[in-house]
């Protein structure tokens, strides 16, 4: 699939660092940490090759099928049972490789959401991410489609909420506290949205 070789259907934001001075939070924002030519490649690459499926959810009472596709690949490990997850692609390699180097830190899970569109969506939550400890960190990768990423405090009603939109090929973390004190979402949007893929890197632990 080559839909966007010679138009430019997704932004990239200016290149730069962003550091967000949140209580309880750790959040640094990178855009442009892929260049527009690798984002372009790694999301024709994962929109296509992934093995996305649905998700079903508890929602109340009942169990629901999340507004997103997903697909969870995990490291072999001998003293991580991984069930049948499968490995990750030498694509996922490449880009685990470069947030590695950013982040001086070992991952060895990719959780891949896929937004078909403005109507895709993850309400409000932490992570919840099972054997990853309570303050795990969290990158996470964008390619194609720009969405907003909402942060909230959980417990301090008057601190705002943050925005954060999301460009092509931009790279968020999340550390310290922030998964205690904080619960994000990507809302749905009545714009015209293109397919976002979101890669959430994680170390699993024993
Ligand atoms: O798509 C995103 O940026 C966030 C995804 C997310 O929060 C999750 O999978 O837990
Ligand atoms: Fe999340």
């Amino acid at each position: 699939m080559k839909l966007f070789n010679d138009t430019e259907l997704f932004t990239t934001g200016s290149r730069g660092t962003k550091e967000f001075n949140l209580p309880d939070a750790d959040v640094m924002l990178i855009d442009n940490f892929f260049s527009k030519e690798e984002s372009d490649n790694f999301y024709d690459k994962l929109l296509t090759a992934t093995p996305w499926r649905e998700y079903e959810m508890p929602m109340y009472d009942k169990i629901v099928t999340a507004p997103r596709m997903i697909s969870w690949h995990q490291d072999k490990e001998e003293n991580i049972p991984s069930g049948n997850a499968p490995e990750f692609t030498a694509d996922l390699n490449k880009i685990r490789e470069r947030v590695e180097t950013e982040t001086n830190l070992k991952f060895n899970a990719v959780l891949l959401n896929l937004y078909r569109n403005g109507s895709e969506s993850v309400s409000w939550h932490s992570d919840k991410i099972a054997r990853s400890g309570s303050n795990p960190i969290i990158a996470s990768v964008t390619f194609g489609e720009t969405r907003m990423f909402r942060l909230r405090h959980k417990f301090r009603k008057e601190v705002p909420q943050v925005d954060i939109p999301l460009y092509h090929g931009s790279f968020l973390i999340m550390a310290g506290k922030t998964n205690s004190f904080w619960e994000h979402a990507v809302p749905k949007t009545s714009k015209e949205a293109l397919p976002r893929i979101n890669l959430t890197f994680i170390r699993v632990i024993r």
